[in-house]
């Protein structure tokens, strides 16, 4: 569709961008991402015709640029440069309208049923039919440019070139814009080649990337090809992070802050409580935790945990909802609070805590083996749900790296089945020594503060200590429901 070959751009004696080639096959979103001023802008202007190259050259459809007649060139390609602050005094439905002007053959004097139905069907597209009879100059920018949208979808030619698409919009309307014009893509065969700002929302929406750096080509390729984070902090000069999308395969970014924390931060005993109700975890800073909780699962910073005590009997139908409730009853913050329950008396939590080198670990650990399994046996048995559970915290003076949270839950997994081994507790189905219990919960939580841990396998500084408290902690947990039990 689109062939770009050696291309270079200048303003007069002044060279911005050279050597530029890449290639976007129909029904592709191809996106234009770097740093101010590399040359992005200019790049796309060369590519519509707007700008004359100083080197190389432009193909689409198999035809050199320059072998098409402006008429023509409109039909193949709309480019819909960045919005500038001119006031404007057309309609809405005016400017959309321009967008036709490629197919009359005298302007306004040979309008169609087919040009109505396009005009029409880009304001819908970018929800603008409701200012139709406003003049430009009364909108917001983020309505003025889904005007300008609908002028260059239109114009219905093959060739999308946006400058920016989703400058001035909000959330909801950046996806709007991007989703249909991913619809058109999909559906019709348009191709996009786009300049984004937003590296999240080009890594979303675009089939490759090109990643320019002064005028040059840095990377181009799939957005997991080109959105590595060396290459993104050399180029944009600023740290960050990349974590997967949680619905679409495609990184997305963080910026890192460089904020300096004035104090160190530590957890000592006092941030424990113990009672009848509840074992409960408050600190003045947030760590970051993985766990298996009930309420607030997976990756997070949170600054209180709680393990409450329920009923045996325990069986509500919206357990999330119910949670919730609770933690606002109790006093703690609902999006800032780890939640897990148990059927055991929490009063009974065994609280330990290790001086290290590098600061003191906590584990702390209610157990309740009523209804113990032997994973490698659970096949045999239904799946029926019971509250009787081993929930563990660790909390750690330290700094963990993403392998480190996932090794140290193995560690504590391993440890917790090694001390169930130890005390002989036994799966009453298949008789057999047990492993855990079907509800096991698991906290991992850090300081990321002082030491930085890359691993926290069983031979780590960090995981021996969990090993060690973790089975020590577990051990002596089933001894006091075992006594309670007898
Ligand atoms: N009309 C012009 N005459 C001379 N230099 C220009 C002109 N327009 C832009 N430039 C310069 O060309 C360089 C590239 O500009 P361009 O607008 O292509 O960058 P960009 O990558 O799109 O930047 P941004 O991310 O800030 O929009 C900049 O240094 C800019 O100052």
């Amino acid at each position: 569709m689109l062939e770009v070959h050696n291309l270079s751009g200048s303003y007069g004696s002044k060279n911005i961008f050279s050597d530029i080639s890449f290639k976007v096959e129909k029904g592709k979103i191809l996106g234009i991402l770097g740093p101010n001023g590399c040359g992005k802008s200019t790049l796309l202007k060369v590519i519509s015709g707007i700008m004359p190259p100083s080197g190389g050259k432009v193909i689409i459809d198999g035809a050199d640029l320059n072998e098409y007649s402006p008429r023509q060139l409109a039909k193949k390609m709309t480019i819909l440069p960045q919005l500038s602050a001119s006031s404007f005094s057309n309609t809405v439905r005016e400017t959309v309208s321009i967008g036709r002007y490629p197919h009359q053959s005298g302007f306004f004097s040979s309008w169609q049923e087919e040009d109505e139905k396009a005009v029409k069907k880009a304001m819908r597209q970018t929800g603008v039919e409701k200012y139709e009879e406003h003049t430009i100059d009364h909108l917001s920018g983020g309505e003025q440019q889904r005007v300008f949208i609908a002028q260059a979808l239109a114009q219905a030619s093959n060739l999308l070139l946006l400058d920016e698409p989703t400058n001035h919009l909000d959330i909801a309307h950046q996806k709007q814009i991007l989703d249909m014009i991913r619809k058109e893509v999909m559906q019709n065969g348009l191709t996009v080649v786009s300049v984004f700002h937003d590296i999240n929302l080009a890594a979303l929406y675009c089939d490759e990337l090109l990643l320019m750096e002064n005028g040059r080509v840095k990377a181009f390729g799939a957005p997991h090809e080109v959105l590595l984070t060396e290459q993104i902090m050399d180029v944009y000069h600023a740290r960050i992070s990349l974590q997967a999308h949680p619905e679409q395969p495609k990184p997305q970014m963080t910026i890192l802050p460089d904020l300096q924390e004035q104090q160190e931060k530590m957890i000592t005993d006092n941030s424990f409580s113990i009672q009848q109700e509840y074992v409960a975890f408050r600190s003045a800073f947030p760590l970051r935790v993985l766990s298996s909780a009930v309420h607030n699962a997976g990756l997070g910073w949170y600054s209180t945990f709680i393990n409450r005590t329920v009923e045996p009997q325990y069986d509500i139908e919206n357990v999330k909802e119910e949670f919730w409730q609770y933690i606002i009853e109790q006093g703690f913050s609902p999006t800032n609070t780890i939640g897990m329950m148990t059927a055991v008396d929490t009063g009974n939590a065994v609280l330990k805590k290790y001086e290290t080198d590098f600061g003191e670990v906590f584990v702390v650990v209610t157990a309740g083996v009523g209804s113990a399994v032997d994973v490698s046996q659970s096949y045999k048995r239904k799946n029926v749900f019971k509250v009787g559970t081993i929930n563990t915290w660790v909390v750690i003076n330290g700094k963990l790296s993403d392998e480190a949270f996932v090794q140290a839950m193995m560690t504590a997994t391993e440890a917790k089945s090694k001390a169930l081994a130890h005390e002989e507790v036994i799966d009453r189905i298949s008789n057999t020594i047990a492993t855990g219990t079907p509800t096991d919960s698991l906290l991992i939580a850090a300081t990321q503060q002082g030491q930085y841990f890359q691993y926290g396998g069983p031979i780590t500084e960090v995981g021996q200590i969990i090993g060690r408290g973790v089975f020590e902690a577990t051990v002596e947990a089933i001894q006091i429901y075992k006594k309670g039990d007898s």
